[in-house]
């Protein structure tokens, strides 16, 4: 696996103290870097069958584009509040700093969609739980999820149920 963790430049006390904040501004620059950290990301699910990737506002946006085009599958964006046009459904979840909600348009998906849930990074993991709960809410099948980077140390991971397989591509 290229290593990708070069590519990842970590920032201390962004956005607020304490939080040490991971910049893959330097991974989506790197030709090479961003082409291996796609085919990476869709290794995992090149014999499953997949319907749709869903990617998370902003930064999975990035990812999970890259992934669908790839795959040959369509994109649904998962948004903040306020984005997307109604009919929405929408969750309500917690960051390591803040608080957000997550929409998603209600005929995003057709009812029992088999979708991938793609994030740039896991921490606490409020992102990714409060994505899988609002793609079932939707009617979707949440197959597997995938994230960049998983700060273990935050133990996002105890948040996703271990039936659903979740992939990261480097562990901090
Ligand atoms: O596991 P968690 O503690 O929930 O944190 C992970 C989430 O935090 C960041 O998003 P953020 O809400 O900062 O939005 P952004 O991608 O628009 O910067 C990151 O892109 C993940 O979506
Ligand atoms: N430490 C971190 N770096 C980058 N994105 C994040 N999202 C939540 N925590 C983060």
């Amino acid at each position: 696996m290229p290593a990708f963790d070069q590519l990842i430049r970590d920032v201390p006390d962004f956005p607020k103290p304490g939080v040490v904040f991971k910049d893959i501004g330097p991974l989506l620059a790197d030709p090479i870097g961003f082409a291996s950290c796609i085919t990476a990301l869709v290794a995992p699910w090149r014999d499953v069958p997949v319907d749709a990737v869903c990617g998370i506002e902003s930064r999975g946006f990035i990812f999970g584009s890259a992934m669908a085009l790839a795959m040959q599958t369509g994109f649904v964006p998962l948004r903040k509040v306020g984005k997307l046009p109604p009919p929405t459904i929408g969750v309500d979840y917690d960051l390591e700093y803040g608080s957000a909600r997550l929409e998603i348009g209600a005929q995003g998906l057709p009812a029992g969609a088999r979708v991938l849930l793609i994030d740039d990074v896991l921490a606490t993991g409020g992102t990714l739980d409060a994505g899988r709960r609002l793609l079932e809410q939707a009617g979707a099948r949440v197959i597997g999820a995938g994230v960049v980077i998983e700060i273990d140390a935050l133990a996002g991971r105890k948040r996703w149920p271990e039936a659903i397989p979740l992939r990261a591509l480097l562990h901090c």
